[in-house]
């Protein structure tokens, strides 16, 4: 089997510094002598940053829209765009501003492409001032700002050169706060200047650390293949069933009752059934906030079963 690619999600409100971070990815990749590819996405009709990623990595542009809304269709054919005609070693996909982290990563896990993906988390960039004086912005956007901290795999405080030092070790008290688990650096034009050490664990912690509690954090999803067809009662039933720390499922199944598979989707609890006439490959993907993988795993093997 060939090697997996490795999907790399760059977050970070709008002047955080997000593409200075890739440049410097990008760079990194270079000499590790692996072949990067980038989707990048903005809201406007022209990207200014696209100067930055060098004319030897190549480019998908995702313009005038947001990939965790309008065009999120879009990302799956620009993915598996750039998977077949270049073949890379990793795909950095910067996201606007505004984005969502669990609707970006649900935009990325197509059903098509996914076992050829290996998602290595949500890289997060912050805007220290800007988070230093978030107060003063409106409530729905002081709400991303958290969430997008909250999702992130690696957790980058930039622009420390424009906050004071008290200011930079409150504002890292916060984000670590409220992400407990994603590794924390902290730079100027995302050059890291400061690795803190690792914040003390609470008791509370602690205990859980003895008992080894699965601590995760971050949104994580998991995608499974069906080798053979499902009954449709039961898969229905199954969907009822899933716990609640899955936020979305979509993908392809194949009843055992239908010649073609049926593609589908659940979001907020609501499921939608679309039979299909193309044989597309029966993958099923989950995405949720501290997700049982192997229990969901179990369950669905026990559909198979069940049914053969
Ligand atoms: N002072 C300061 N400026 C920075 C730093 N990092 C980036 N910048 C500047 O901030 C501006 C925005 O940086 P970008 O890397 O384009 O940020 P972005 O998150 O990609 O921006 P959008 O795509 O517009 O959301 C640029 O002018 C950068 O040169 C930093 O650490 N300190």
């Amino acid at each position: 089997m060939h090697k997996k690619i490795r999907l790399i999600l760059l977050t970070g409100f709008l002047g955080s510094g997000k593409s200075t971070w890739l440049a410097k990815l990008l760079k990194e990749e270079k000499q590790k002598g692996s072949k990067a590819a980038v989707l990048m996405n903005e809201l406007g009709d022209y990207s200014v940053d696209t100067t930055l990623v060098g004319d030897d990595v190549p480019l998908q542009e995702l313009l005038k829209g947001c990939i965790c809304c309008t065009l999120k269709d879009e990302v799956e054919i620009q993915l598996i765009n750039l998977v077949m005609m270049h073949e890379p070693d990793v795909i950095f996909i910067e996201s606007t501003g505004v984005a969502h982290p669990m609707e970006i990563i649900d935009a990325c896990m197509s059903p098509l492409i996914v076992q050829k993906l290996d998602l290595v988390g949500v890289y997060h960039a912050v805007d220290a001032e800007r988070w230093a004086n978030r107060e003063k912005l409106p409530r729905p956007i002081r709400h991303l700002l958290e969430d997008q901290v909250r999702y992130a795999d690696e957790l980058l405080l930039n622009k420390i050169d424009t906050v004071s030092k008290e200011e930079r070790e409150a504002i890292s008290l916060e984000l670590r706060a409220l992400n407990q688990t994603a590794r924390y650096y902290e730079s100027s034009f995302a050059e890291i200047l400061h690795m803190p050490a690792p914040r003390r664990m609470t008791v509370v912690e602690e205990r859980m650390d003895t008992f080894h509690v699965k601590k995760e954090l971050g949104i994580k999803s998991l995608a499974y293949t069906f080798s053979s067809s499902i009954s449709r009662k039961a898969f229905e039933e199954w969907l009822k069933n899933v716990p609640d720390s899955v936020l979305r499922v979509k993908g392809f199944v194949q009843y055992e009752d239908q010649n073609g598979p049926t593609l589908v989707q659940v979001a907020y609890g609501v499921a939608n059934y679309v039979e299909q006439e193309i044989r597309f490959p029966t993958t099923l993907i989950v995405i949720g906030h501290h997700l049982e993988k192997q229990e969901i795993i179990d369950s669905l093997e026990m559909l198979e079963r069940a049914a053969s």
